[in-house]
């Protein structure tokens, strides 16, 4: 299993970094205290927060994707978290070197309604934005429980290994090309990733993922932090950062950060007046 409990002395040994080079994710459990998660869902679920920027779409499938997307970490609680040591540090020595934050983003799957998310690959779409290599990953840090019945995700170990897929439209959303992906599908297994509040997955930004609907009467947000090596600045101009220097700070800093919410840095993502395509705006 690549399965690790958090705790405050935590790194990422030779042998975490084996099996993240071997499977293209690690998961740590609680890596967010419950102090730490409480404030961290305060602080998204504010009015006057992240979700002022929600946007949304039709998953192709008659539910709604709702997400809020933001470019720059900023200094209040979700700032800190994009940039402490655990997330951010742990990113860092998984992707073998420095690291800058690429975006952030809260995705909403609403009980009921919260839509699917096709196979895909992230650097499926950061290829296209100038990313020369795919020396990038994410942090999905659950903020509620996240398990089969709304809608966890789901990813295929080791795929990270094939390189960057075909991505092509499917259903109003770029996803990867399913005929290549139903042969994946025979040679590698498939593993439903289930999260508590405050648990992380850690993957590689080539680790074919998707998601179900949320059939359930229980939400499941999530927060995913997604980084770029300082190393692969990217070459041509889009609606995510070039390389920005991060400044790290401590685990502490998110418990003891004094602002709950700052949006004047974080440069969120508006779909209208950006006039990219939704799907682009996927990731
Ligand atoms: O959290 C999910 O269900 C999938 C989100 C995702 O893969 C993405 O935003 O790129
Ligand atoms: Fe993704």
């Amino acid at each position: 299993m690549n399965e690790y409990q958090f705790t405050e002395d935590f790194r990422v040994t030779d042998e975490i970094k084996r099996k993240f080079d071997e499977d293209g994710y690690i998961i740590l459990r609680s890596v967010l205290s419950e102090k730490e998660t409480s404030i961290l869902t305060s602080a998204v679920e504010n009015e006057e927060g992240v979700i002022k920027y929600m946007y949304g779409h039709d998953d192709g499938d008659g539910r709604k994707i709702k997400m809020c997307l933001w470019n720059h970490p900023g200094n209040d609680v979700s700032g800190m978290l994009a940039r402490c040591e655990k997330i951010a540090g742990t990113m860092e020595q998984l992707l073998g070197g420095e690291v800058y934050h690429y975006h952030s983003k809260l995705i909403m799957k609403e009980a009921h309604t919260g839509g699917q998310f096709n196979w895909h690959q992230d650097y499926g779409y950061w290829y296209k934005n100038g990313c020369l290599f795919p020396d990038m990953g994410s942090v999905t840090i659950a903020i509620d429980k996240s398990d089969r019945e709304n809608g966890c995700l789901q990813i295929i170990p080791g795929s990270q290994k094939l390189g960057r897929i075909d991505h092509v439209i499917i259903g109003g959303q770029t996803g990867a090309d399913m005929e290549r992906v139903k042969l994946v599908m025979e040679a590698l297994p498939l593993v439903y990733v289930t999260l508590n509040p405050g648990d992380a997955l850690y993957f590689h930004s080539n680790v074919l993922h998707r998601s179900d609907q949320n059939r359930s009467g229980r939400r499941r947000w999530a927060i995913i932090c997604t980084y770029n090596r300082a190393s692969n600045n990217p070459v041509l101009e889009h609606h995510h950062p070039f390389y920005t220097p991060m400044t790290k700070v401590p685990n502490s800093a998110i418990g003891n950060c004094q602002q709950l919410l700052n949006m004047e840095e974080k440069d969120f993502m508006h779909p209208d007046r950006d006039k990219t395509t939704v799907s682009s705006l996927l990731a």
